[in-house]
């Protein structure tokens, strides 16, 4: 039952952020999506979680057109996200935040509190339940992000510039968490990252956009073997650079 979107376009009065751009994810599969800046990444993101309406084509869960759906009905049916700041709810405790998330999905209280506690624990960080979501450090902040999206076992997490700030080592923890979302969880997942080796290095499948369409779309073999790709982030002709 894949998430996808199917020819979708995203108009923003005369302009146009993306152009008819199909492109699919399947459960356990982590795909990467690259481009420039301004390229329409997180616009896609946003279209995939009902935060941005299409203004053309759709978007589509197991095939059932979701397109019209609000970003709670996306995310109570198992599409769930991260955003570039972590927006955790700064005056509560890490444990509280995933809590909330679960008594939102529809959980009771203890069940919430229950799996969180699980999700910290199989994440490495249960040391960071009691701790208030203010002022954690920047990387802890992340990972609590991650732990709250998969509450209530999404099929889908997209995850927008997950790694941006983080040290190498930092960026390698994560992709290996990221990896075992989906293989360990079935989850799919969605990364838009600017560090083009992190995305090579965890997804399977690459899409690679540029002025709102997609230039080129495979494994890490087709990337780096498209000349579409080289010129776009070389922003010349490459035979000239
Ligand atoms: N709400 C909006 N209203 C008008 N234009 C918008 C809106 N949201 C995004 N845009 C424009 O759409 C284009 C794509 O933006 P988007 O944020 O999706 O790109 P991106 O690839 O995620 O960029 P970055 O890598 O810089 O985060 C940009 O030119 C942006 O200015």
């Amino acid at each position: 039952m894949p998430l996808a979107l199917d020819q979708a376009g995203v108009a923003f009065g005369g302009f146009r952020a993306l152009s008819d751009v199909t492109l699919a994810v399947e459960p356990g599969q982590v795909i990467g999506l690259i481009g420039p800046n301004g390229a329409g990444k997180t616009t896609c993101v946003n279209t995939l979680t009902g935060f941005q309406r299409p203004t053309s084509g759709r978007v589509t869960l197991g095939g059932r057109d979701v397109s019209r759906l609000s970003a709670h009905a996306f995310r109570r049916a198992g599409v769930a996200r991260t955003f570039q700041a972590g927006r955790l709810f700064t005056g509560l405790d890490v444990l509280d935040n995933l809590a909330c998330t679960g008594v939102g999905l529809g959980q009771r209280r203890a069940a919430a509190e229950h799996e969180a506690e699980d999700l910290l624990r199989w994440m490495g960080i249960a040391d960071l339940q009691s701790r208030p979501a203010a002022g954690l450090p920047y990387t802890d902040e992340r990972r609590v992000a991650i732990a709250r999206a998969l509450m209530g076992r999404p099929a889908f997490l997209l995850l927008d510039e997950p790694a941006a700030g983080m040290s190498e080592k930092e960026a390698a923890d994560l992709a290996a968490l990221i990896r075992r979302i989906a293989v360990e969880r079935g989850t799919g997942c969605l990364l838009i990252e600017h560090n083009v080796g992190l995305v090579l290095s965890v997804c399977s499948h690459v899409v690679v956009l540029d002025g709102g369409r997609v230039i080129e779309q495979g494994n890490r073999a087709a990337i780096l073997g498209s000349r579409a790709v080289r010129e776009a982030y070389l922003g010349a002709n490459v035979e000239e650079a």
